[in-house]
């Protein structure tokens, strides 16, 4: 209960306290002000009961159509005061929902959290994506819902029970084994006693919720990635004939959501078989509590009304509480996950590394007791102490496996496994991974990435798609580039990625495979094209054939670490090859 308070007050933070989330604040405090003058209207509500009931008492025909009127009244301000409180609030929650998705976008872009925690063993968070688009939707609207009422709730309470115990001047008197017992003010302490133990017995049969919840999000989540995963991979699927194994993947993803939704409904029938019965009798009860005193001349037909109007509204006001516990359940699981959504990308983020990456002085590139290995400490990679130096082209060879991808990301430091240091000159450096990723938009946006588009001329891009081979692209450069890129085959998408480097016209350039779907003419051309555009640029390339087009190269071989590769002839000892350029 207490960790759960602690991390909504954590998120409400997040929420209130950035900019363009302060504003919600004042929608708050709008809100919040409309739900008092809505008690009052309330308060208004139950004299007005006592007023019209007894004129019906006294025949009084002038009277009982005045209090129509009053009612009519009193229900249209309600009325109105409802809908504005509803539109401000719904105001309140786009405002928070958005400082809140920017709070947890900007935990998982950070210091590039989301790279580390792409696969969940490591820090255990599943569906990030789902984190921000859905749980933080949950918590805005479960809190400004949840929280208003529960405020306004406090606020109406105290008013009730004011008039409560000014009608209940009466007390239940009854004889128990010979004593007789007198309780003053009966029908002020019967409310609270009702609501406490049926609050009790709410939380008893209702416990079991938070944990479903948490666990229905999650498999929701894993379903939906499922089926946007298929949808990326459709081709291999197709090719592969893969359909029945992936039918059978969806299947498992739906039932393990089945499974959990039906303990989920089990256990709301469970609460249900309780608060259902509850609600409906609610209404009830104060009459027949209050049936004593009425029966024995104590009050009038309007007092037995008005008294039973405000024991009600004490009644539901405590029984918020047992109303909204499915709704409170949801509101702490989400919290939860959010809470654990930012407690991982600060982990993530803080990892100390012995791999340690400095500036260098000179403008070379060094690596010194560099070995690499794998998250549960495997060695992956063997390499002797190297300098790298500018205007070099640098042929980064091995077999397979053998680590050349996870050097290039020690190097841009994303890989902390392993020990060693690695001297990187300062001046911007480009990655280029060997499956280039197109973001959502146009063919210009894919092209020029991470570049805005807006910020390269349509001609420039086209003078660079055309240098590519890609001229047919050129018209449609700014229309939604899906279905295009979608028919691109491997060696364009690579000639495409290409491209960027010109845009960003690195001092180095970290290529991982960028011509592996190339024929030699084809790689040779663009090459030449590249290292025409980028004279002064240091090329580093990861490739399983000696780059062409750049001219001379130095060859660097990465040799298997010990026990790296499970292979007989696998070397055991590290080695580095460095022929002359050629
Ligand atoms: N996140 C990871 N967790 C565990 N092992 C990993 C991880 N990433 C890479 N490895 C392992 O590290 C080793 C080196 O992988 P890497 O991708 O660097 O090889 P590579 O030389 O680039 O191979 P290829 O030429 O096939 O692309 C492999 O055995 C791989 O399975």
């Amino acid at each position: 209960m207490l960790a759960s308070l602690g991390q909504i007050w954590r998120l409400c933070v997040l929420c209130a306290w950035r900019p363009g989330g302060r504003l919600g604040i004042v929608y708050f405090a709008v809100v919040f002000g409309l739900g008092l003058v809505g008690v009052h209207i309330s308060v208004r509500l139950i004299r007005w009961t006592a007023d019209f009931f007894n004129a019906l008492q006294k025949l009084d025909v002038d009277e009982a159509i005045r209090q129509i009127g009053v009612f009519f009244i009193l229900i249209a301000i309600s009325a109105a005061l409802n809908l504005s409180g509803t539109y401000i609030r719904k105001l309140l929650q786009i405002r928070w929902r958005r400082t809140l998705t920017d709070a947890m976008l900007d935990h998982w872009l950070a210091g590039k959290a989301f790279w580390h925690l792409r696969a969940r063993t490591e820090f255990g968070l599943d569906n990030p994506d789902q984190r921000i688009a859905e749980d933080c939707r949950i918590f805005v609207f479960r809190l400004t819902t949840e929280a208003l009422e529960l405020i306004t709730n406090i606020v109406a309470l105290v008013s009730f029970v004011a008039i409560l115990w000014s009608l209940s001047t009466f007390a239940l008197t009854f004889t128990l084994f010979g004593a007789e017992i007198s309780i003053p003010r009966y029908m002020v302490w019967a409310a609270p006693a009702y609501v406490a133990i049926s609050s009790g017995i709410t939380h008893w049969l209702g416990k079991p919720l938070l944990a479903l919840n948490v666990e229905q999000q999650k498999t929701e989540a894993d379903f939906r990635f499922g089926l946007a995963r298929f949808r990326q991979t459709g081709e291999a699927v197709a090719l592969a004939g893969g359909e029945a194994t992936e039918r059978r993947i969806f299947k498992n993803g739906f039932e393990a959501i089945a499974d959990n939704w039906r303990q989920l409904i089990r256990r709301e029938l469970i609460l249900g078989m309780f608060t259902r019965p509850y609600m409906q009798t609610v209404l009830r009860i104060p009459l027949f509590l209050a049936l004593p005193a009425f029966l024995a001349g104590k009050l009038t037909f309007g007092g037995l009304m008005q008294i039973g109007s405000a024991f009600q509204n004490v009644v539901t006001t405590l029984s918020w509480f047992i109303f909204s516990y499915r709704d409170l359940a949801e509101l702490a699981s989400a919290s939860a996950r959010l809470d654990h959504f930012v407690a991982a990308t600060m982990e993530a983020r803080a990892g100390t590394s012995d791999v340690r990456i400095e500036p260098s002085a000179d403008g070379t590139l060094k690596l010194a007791g560099l070995q690499l290995s794998s998250p549960g400490g495997r060695p992956i990679q063997a390499l002797d102490d190297v300098v790298l130096r500018p205007g070099e082209t640098i042929w980064l060879q091995a077999p397979s496996g053998f680590g050349k991808t996870t050097l290039l990301r020690a190097i841009a430091g994303l890989w902390r496994h392993g020990q060693g240091r690695i001297e990187r000159p300062l001046e911007a450096a480009s990655f280029l991974p060997q499956l280039p990723y197109f973001p959502l938009g146009g063919i210009a946006a894919a092209t020029v990435y991470p570049a805005a588009a807006e910020t390269v001329p349509r001609e420039q891009v086209a003078e660079w798609l055309r240098a590519v081979g890609l001229g047919r692209l050129v018209d449609i450069a700014d229309a939604e580039a899906g279905a295009a890129l979608a028919g691109l085959s491997g060696g364009e998408r690579q000639r495409l990625a290409l491209i960027r480097l010109v845009v960003e016209c690195p001092a180095w350039a970290f290529l991982d495979e960028p011509t592996s779907a190339l024929d030699e003419g084809a790689e040779r051309n663009l090459m030449q094209w590249l290292r025409g555009e980028l004279p002064e640029t240091t090329f580093v390339i990861v490739a399983h054939r000696r780059p062409l087009g750049l001219g001379p190269v130095r060859e660097l071989c990465l040799s298997a670490a010990p026990l790296a590769v499970e292979e007989p002839t696998a070397r055991t000892k590290p080695d580095l090859v460095a022929s002359p350029a050629s």
